[in-house]
């Protein structure tokens, strides 16, 4: 394979908070995660499947999901995306950050069940009236409340308006076997994916669950299944000084360990928004548990340096930031000389928009530090599929030894299920009702 300049962890910024003896300390707790990992028995392994999956994933499998998004390109001008947490996250960041912040491709992708909001219900039914809809439902448990909710109503809503038609508009990503939406599946015959049962929601992205609304949102997906599978074959190594990934997750810890338990995650780039809230889920819900975890944040810059700038240099000392740099100059968008310079500006003239954006970030990393906040910099070649892939595996893998090094299981989510329990007993679903 085409070796592509990609991920790097830049430690400028971060090595002043760090002694070297720490880094060195966690070498040997690295190298039994990794080895547990790759021999899958480190805990939690029965849901390692997403490891090896982009060098594994079947072609024939690939070539499907690509057929069925031709044809819900071919007919439909919305796609109605039903998922939460890791069934949707995935898409939704790829999407925006490979689109254009202005419009969208062929068929535009919408968002159903991941929330419960009748407001919101109630003006996607208005938004799509008229127009020619297919809906893909996903969800790995089958059983996830919100969106299956959601599907009930849009499915409604497709048999009104295309009667026996919908059926061939409905397209379902579930476990292959279990849950009630492979048996909704079973019984009306839509078109379905399998979501592997060894790869959980929030390590999904690069499977059935994310590839086939992205393909039907026009991104390259076997590009961006290269770079996941170029960061899998690069990020093997147990060497904290040649693995970048590993080496994110020990600064993560060392800085934890110090103290500083909320990491702010900072992009230049606005269209890094959804691609923010993925990672959240990512770390979030790998990580928070046993009492333990680093709470993820994230920020846009500059745009949030005008509104949580002040938070990150004079507030509460217990942050990090990560911030993510995309090295390539895409557009090279220059600034405009003025003959009168009325403004002031005519110092940047010719320079370019990413120039400026460079700077501040360099402005930005330097404020921080200098106001006591450890800033880990990570390098991204540039924003395309193949980037986007490697950067997406990039984090799964370092989230998942981030994990291990804190003691805790990645890839369970025990305490999601609290209130899930709560309201099924308040909504008084049968089995949950509630105990005098
Ligand atoms: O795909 P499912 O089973 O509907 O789950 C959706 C999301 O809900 C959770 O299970 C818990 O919130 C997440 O881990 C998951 O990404």
């Amino acid at each position: 394979m085409v070796h592509i300049e990609t991920v790097t962890l830049n430690d400028k910024y971060v090595k002043g908070f760090v002694e070297n003896e720490e880094l060195a300390a966690l070498q040997s707790f690295v190298e039994v995660a990794h080895k547990n990992m790759h021999t899958k028995t480190a805990i939690g392994s029965d849901y390692l499947g997403w490891l090896d999956w982009p060098s594994k994933m079947d072609d024939a499998e690939l070539t499907r999901i690509e057929e069925a998004a031709q044809k819900i390109r071919e007919t439909a001008n919305v796609l109605v995306v039903i998922g939460i947490g890791g069934s949707y996250l995935g898409t939704k960041a790829v999407n925006e950050l490979l689109g254009s912040s202005f419009g969208f491709n062929q068929t535009e992708i919408i968002y159903a069940g991941q929330n419960i909001s009748g407001k919101y219900m109630e003006e996607l039914l208005t938004y799509i009236k008229g127009k020619n809809v297919a809906l893909n439902v996903i969800s790995k448990s089958g059983t996830t409340t919100e969106p299956a909710i959601a599907f009930r109503m849009l499915r409604t809503w497709m048999y009104e308006t295309y009667g026996e038609e919908a059926k061939e508009r409905i397209f379902a990503t579930t476990d292959k076997t279990g849950g009630a939406l492979r048996k909704n599946v079973d019984a009306n015959g839509y078109t379905s994916f399998e979501i592997p049962g060894d790869v959980g929601g929030r390590y999904s992205v690069l499977t059935a669950v994310g590839l086939l609304p992205l393909a039907v949102a026009g991104v390259d997906i076997r590009a961006l299944l290269k770079g996941a599978e170029q960061a899998e074959q690069e990020l093997q190594s147990v060497d904290l000084s040649s693995n970048a990934a590993y080496a994110y997750a020990a600064y993560r810890q060392i800085l934890n360990s110090r103290g500083f338990s909320v990491e702010v995650l900072a992009s230049f780039e606005p269209s890094m928004s959804a691609f923010h809230e993925w990672w959240k889920q990512l770390f979030g819900e790998s990580e928070g548990k046993q009492g333990k975890g680093i709470f993820p944040a994230s920020v846009i810059y500059s745009t949030d340096l005008h509104s949580m700038g002040q938070y990150m240099q004079n507030g509460r000392r217990m942050l990090f930031e990560t911030m993510l740099r995309f090295t390539e100059d895409q557009q090279q968008t220059q600034i405009p000389f003025d003959e009168n310079d009325e403004d002031g500006l005519n110092y940047l003239t010719d320079k370019t928009l990413h120039e400026v954006n460079m700077q501040a970030l360099e402005a930005t990393a330097l404020a921080h530090v200098e106001g006591g906040v450890p800033v880990i910099t990570l390098d991204v070649g540039k924003i395309d599929a193949h980037h986007v892939g490697y950067l997406i595996y990039f984090f799964m893998k370092s989230c998942a030894m981030s994990a291990y090094l804190s003691g805790v299981n990645p890839f369970d989510q025990p305490g999601v299920e609290l209130y899930k329990q709560n309201m099924f007993e308040l909504l008084g679903k049968p089995g949950y009702e509630k105990k005098e």
